[in-house]
């Protein structure tokens, strides 16, 4: 498990310097964003049954994560799909040997929307159970998140106004689970 961590953060700071060039920033540009990351696992385990996406029965309902990236591994079921506007909904086929990476809804607003969350879901045509590792790497907690200056201009002003890493995550958990408390009464 620790090792898997480790490489899991091997893994995340080598995307990050990709981030970074593609942003037109220098390549090291987020390392000090993440010497203390947070780095989440979620081991995952699909019942085998078929999902009815018509009558709402999936394996995932459709969601964007909310971090930063998700260093996904699956096994060899299939089941996720991902949602473009261009495409609709898309099966991701199951690659062992590669990992699927996800960017998060706070990649997007650090980025101002230049780098999208994707939207995705698992959907089970199968009937297999199926078994996932999802791993949520996100900045130190006390990282700032506002719009990067190469991401906002007048004619593109910042959508979303500044947080931390830690408020933003904190903030999407509460409002996950903001239905739950109308539930218990
Ligand atoms: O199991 C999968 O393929 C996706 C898992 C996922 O989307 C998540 O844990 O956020
Ligand atoms: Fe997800």
């Amino acid at each position: 498990m620790e090792q898997y961590m480790h490489a899991m953060n091997e893994l995340g700071h080598r995307l990050l310097r990709l981030l970074a060039l593609g942003l037109g920033l220098p390549p090291d540009h987020f390392d000090r964003f993440f010497d203390r990351p947070m780095i989440f696992l979620r081991p995952l385990h699909y019942a085998p049954k078929v999902s009815a996406p018509s009558d709402g029965v999936f394996g995932a309902g459709a969601h964007s994560d909310y971090g930063m990236l998700t260093l996904l591994k699956t096994d060899e079921v299939p089941g996720l799909q991902i949602h473009t506007d261009a495409t609709g909904w898309m099966d991701v086929p199951p690659k062992p040997e590669c990992f699927i990476i996800n960017l998060g809804d706070m990649l997007e607003r650090w980025t101002n929307g230049m780098y999208k969350s994707t939207l995705h879901r698992v959907v089970n045509t199968t009937g297999k159970e199926r078994y996932s590792l999802a791993c949520f790497f996100e900045p130190n907690f006390d990282t700032l998140v506002e719009c990067l200056p190469q991401c906002c201009s007048p004619e593109r002003p910042p959508r979303f106004p500044p947080t931390t890493s830690g408020q933003h995550l904190l903030d999407k958990y509460a409002s996950t689970h903001a239905g739950y408390a109308n539930l218990k009464q």
